[in-house]
């Protein structure tokens, strides 16, 4: 049997003439956090359904915890908790009680109720009625509803989008404390790199339904143009030091804009900038459209 959790090969999906998941190869590393990756309408709900067979492939085939998805949909979807399209509970029932009807319909142990609840830190909140609950609480009801199915495979289609700050990051130590200490493999698709960055081990990027990367975020970030904004007691002749020694250099405001390359790292330029006073300098984050540009040479459609 191979690592991978979820394999899926040439996996294809029409919609008349478009072409919205064209022949991916998914390769998910069974313990890791996954983040998919794409623009709006570039395909990641689309796969996501298939993977969690709620509409078929019109070619290609999904192999899940090493079994064929088509021969063992059952046994393999008992083993996957998911959110696909935000949560869906009743508003007018506590938290507590809409984790109990799931119980009940799927014949699952109560017993695991107040864990879960602990998991999603919902526990203080779990007499409340659900309607009362801010946004991120909503979603986290929404990972308790997956997570009371006790799975394998965690699949989440944008689980960040809509949420503010502390939201996020929020979500964010849960995944990370459900990978790494309840061992749960995570699936988790995102429109906005930097939401994801810094908790997924293994990306995929997804530009008009096909998948133009897949590795590890330590690959990806080779890729990222990283630049390095500079300002120096003298920006002209730092400028014309910089440009005469090969830098990809512009004057962008008070700030020099570097953007570092193989043969121009940030050793080389601060080398080169050692007779100027620099007086401040930042590196820039590669954002989803930075790294588009970067893997295809064209703009995301972002
Ligand atoms: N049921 C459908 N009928 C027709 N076209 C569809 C259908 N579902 C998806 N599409 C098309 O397939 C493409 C991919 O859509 P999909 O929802 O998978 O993208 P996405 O990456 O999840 O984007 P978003 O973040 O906006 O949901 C889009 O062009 C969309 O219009």
């Amino acid at each position: 049997m191979s690592n991978y959790i979820i394999e899926t090969n040439g996996l294809t999906r029409r919609f008349g003439q478009h072409v919205s998941v064209d022949h991916i190869d998914l390769r998910v590393p069974e313990g890791k956090i996954y983040g998919f990756l794409g623009a709006n309408g570039a395909g990641k709900t689309t796969t996501i359904r298939m993977l969690l067979s709620l509409i078929r492939a019109d070619e290609g085939s999904v192999q899940i915890m090493g079994r064929s998805l088509e021969k063992d949909r059952e046994k393999i979807l008992r083993n996957i908790g998911s959110l696909v399209e935000g949560p869906s509970y009743y508003g007018h029932l506590p938290a507590y009680k809409n984790l109990k009807i799931i119980c009940k319909l799927m014949d699952l142990p109560e017993e695991d109720i107040d864990k879960v609840l602990d998991i999603v830190r919902l526990a203080p909140y779990k007499k409340q009625t659900v309607k009362g609950y801010s946004l991120g609480m909503k979603q986290r009801l929404g990972i308790a509803q997956a997570l009371i199915r006790r799975p394998k495979l965690l699949i989440l289609d944008e689980p960040i989008n809509g949420l503010d700050p502390a939201g996020i990051q929020e979500i964010r130590n849960l995944m990370l404390s459900l990978c790494h200490e309840q061992g749960i493999t995570i699936f988790l698709s995102s429109h906005i790199l930097s939401e994801i960055q810094s908790i997924a081990d293994e990306i995929g990027i997804i530009q008009n339904g096909k998948l133009i990367f897949q590795d590890s975020i330590q690959e990806l970030e080779k890729k990222s143009p990283t630049k390095l904004f500079v300002r120096t007691e003298n920006q002209q002749e730092a400028f014309r030091v910089l440009s005469s020694s090969g830098a990809d250099v512009v004057l962008q405001g008070e700030e020099l804009l570097i953007s570092l390359n193989g043969q121009m790292d940030q050793a080389k330029v601060f080398h080169l900038l050692q007779p100027f006073s620099v007086q401040h300098m930042r590196e820039s984050t590669a954002s989803l459209e930075d790294i588009f540009l970067a893997l295809t040479g064209t703009e995301g459609s972002l």
